[in-house]
């Protein structure tokens, strides 16, 4: 029998990546969208982790369901760790990717080549009614390009050169990406880690 999952996320692209990813494993992949009545949840924290937390506390609190959020984004050296936990939102409210990637290249204009070094952060959080709740990070490396490459993905894909492949994010088949991005290791450590999710003290 498949089994069900909830992502506590509102974006289309995580979304499916997640069905993608979850698919092998027999699961089917519900999220926010499906679920218009959730309230949103205020990303206040200045870590992935801390939003991650609120993510999925947040939305397991309401469901009273077992859930995972993800809390990701892009960090550029050269931009002190900008977008950062600002990413969806780096060029306005609107959460507009093509804004977004217009705004990181303009501030890049003129980094060299050796200083476009980046990095896609992903922590994964799991909450529920009775467990201690629990996060697991992934990274990918890279360098952003000086312009769009390749068709795939969302968000920052088509600026992200991935070092381990030498093509850009969104020149990578969906199955490359989940295997080397920074979403994919953060599920694989959760998968390994399944069994750590402890009952908490008050629960037991
Ligand atoms: O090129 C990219 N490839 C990726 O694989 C990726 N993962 C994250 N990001 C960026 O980081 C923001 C997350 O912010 P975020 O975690 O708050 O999510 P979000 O607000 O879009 O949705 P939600 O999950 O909170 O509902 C996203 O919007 C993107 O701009 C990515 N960009
Ligand atoms: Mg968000």
């Amino acid at each position: 029998m498949r089994k069900k999952v909830i992502i506590a996320t509102k974006n289309q692209g995580k979304a499916k990546e997640f069905k993608r990813m979850f698919a092998p494993l027999n699961y089917d992949v519900l999220t926010l969208l499906d679920m218009p009545e959730i309230e949103d949840i205020e990303e206040t924290g200045v870590t992935f982790e801390e939003n991650a937390i609120l993510k999925a506390e947040g939305v397991a609190n309401q469901l009273n369901s077992l859930v995972i959020s993800d809390d990701s984004g892009l960090v550029v050296d050269a931009l002190e760790g900008r977008p950062g936990v600002y990413s969806a939102r780096y060029a306005g409210e609107e959460k507009n990717d093509e804004a977004n990637i217009d705004k990181v290249l303009s501030e890049l204009t003129d980094v060299p080549g050796g200083d476009r070094t980046a990095r896609f952060y992903c922590v994964l959080a799991v909450a529920g009614p009775g467990i201690e709740t629990k996060t697991f990070a992934g990274v990918c490396e890279g360098e952003i390009l000086r312009e769009r490459r390749g068709a795939n993905g969302f968000g920052y894909d088509p600026i992200f050169f991935v070092k381990e492949k030498q093509k850009a994010m969104a020149e990578l088949r969906p199955e490359e990406k989940s295997e080397i991005s920074h979403r994919g290791s953060a599920l694989k450590r959760l998968e390994r880690n399944l069994s750590s999710l402890v009952p908490k003290d008050d629960a037991k």
